[in-house]
């Protein structure tokens, strides 16, 4: 048998030739990138990667290293594209995004929606992030809230993305990839819910209790100590608390902000009843256009993928490669295509930095119907 050390002597020796001509490849494809600058043409060519897989898997018998060759090859064209990518944004061929940079949102010249009524957590967000004399109306849903600032009826909506007890708000998720509205901004609301019921009102009294699920969902281990009362979910936190002062009924109470009490004459009997006691609400600013304020710390972006092996992997790749932080992804089911997902991905970064460009640059060409939903 071989002695150790020259058996590792024969592996440096290898790789000292794999590393130049991986530097002899990546010069080459250097001059593919000029190619592509000068001619106008695409980097990433799907159809010669698949050939040139196929034929060296095609240069060995073994099956182990044909499985090999090709998973090792496929990084290596990654990174000949990833190379590529450098050199076309250098040249400033990545282009403006077309998102526009503004200075700052005017918060006090606008006019804002948010879904539900006085009192919801929708609203505190609102009077946060635009101040306590914001312009603000409010609809029924959240798909009101799209429609409205799609239309221009108002400037910017205020719509909870997640919570930190009971996580996406999935159906936020789904409208943001729907319509072309996009963040701009973003409000983290301390939630501290409150058991509100008409005054005098005392415990024992009590059979049902109106909130939205995720107000519920928070509240369960308070709840589970009141198993006789009845759970039923309303759209919004504030207009269970409006339910329960209009039906003028005791055995009624609603879980909702201390505000909400306020706004429609309840008493809040016991708060907080969430178990978790950071929860907090994390609301998104969406707007019509496409505009980022010029201090935007994190971009957010959505894609669907192929069906093939890999490919999340590879559309990640080009975040890491980048060095940039990716803070989040979620997936949501693509309606009436089983089995196939949406993407959304939040990473550290402003539209301008050219990490982000390269970045944006290679998940736009390799992803399918790829979206920036904002820059905030
Ligand atoms: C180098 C090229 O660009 C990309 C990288 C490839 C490679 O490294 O072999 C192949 C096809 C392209 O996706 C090319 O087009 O030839």
């Amino acid at each position: 048998m071989e002695d150790l050390s020259k058996l590792r002597q024969d592996i440096d020796r290898i790789d000292r030739q794999i590393v130049e001509l991986f530097e002899e490849r990546m010069g080459v494809s250097r001059q593919v990138a000029e190619y592509k600058i000068a001619n106008g043409k695409k980097v990433l060519d799907r159809a010669r990667e698949l050939e040139k897989l196929e034929t060296l898997g095609n240069l060995t018998n073994d099956s182990f290293n044909r499985h090999g060759i090709q998973e090792l090859f496929q990084q290596i064209m990654a990174m000949s594209r990833k190379l590529q990518y450098q050199l076309l944004a250098e040249e400033g061929v990545s282009g403006n995004l077309p998102f526009t940079r503004i200075d700052h949102i005017d918060r006090k010249h606008c006019r804002v929606v948010y879904q539900g009524v006085e009192g919801a957590y929708a609203h505190e967000a609102t009077l946060q992030y635009f101040g306590k004399d914001a312009n603000a109306f409010h609809v029924p849903t959240w798909r009101d809230c799209m429609e409205a600032i799609k239309e221009g009826v108002a400037d910017y909506a205020v719509l909870p993305i997640e919570n930190s007890s009971a996580g996406e708000v999935n159906d936020i998720y789904d409208l943001l990839e729907e319509y072309d509205n996009y963040i701009v901004g973003e409000q983290i609301l301390k939630i501290n819910h409150a058991l509100l019921g008409l005054p005098g009102t005392s415990l024992d009294e009590i059979r049902t209790v109106y909130s939205h699920p995720q107000a519920l969902m928070q509240c369960s281990v308070y709840l589970d100590k009141h198993s006789d009362w009845q759970r039923i979910s309303l759209s919004n936190t504030a207009m269970a608390a409006r339910k329960v002062a209009e039906d003028k009924d005791r055995s009624q109470v609603a879980i909702g902000s201390p505000a909400a009490a306020g706004y429609h004459g309840l008493e809040v009997l016991e708060m907080p009843i969430n178990h978790n006691r950071f929860n907090s609400t994390r609301f998104i600013i969406v707007t019509n256009r496409k505009m980022y304020e010029a201090d935007a710390k994190k971009v957010s972006i959505c894609f669907e993928l192929p069906h093939t092996s890999g490919s999340l992997y590879n559309i990640l790749s080009h975040i890491i490669y980048n060095d940039l932080n990716m803070c989040k992804i979620e997936s949501r089911p693509i309606p009436e295509r089983n089995w196939e997902y949406h993407f959304f991905v939040d990473f550290e970064g402003n539209l301008d930095d050219s990490a982000v460009k390269n970045a944006i640059r290679g998940i736009m060409e390799e992803a399918v119907n790829f979206k920036i939903l904002g820059n905030y």
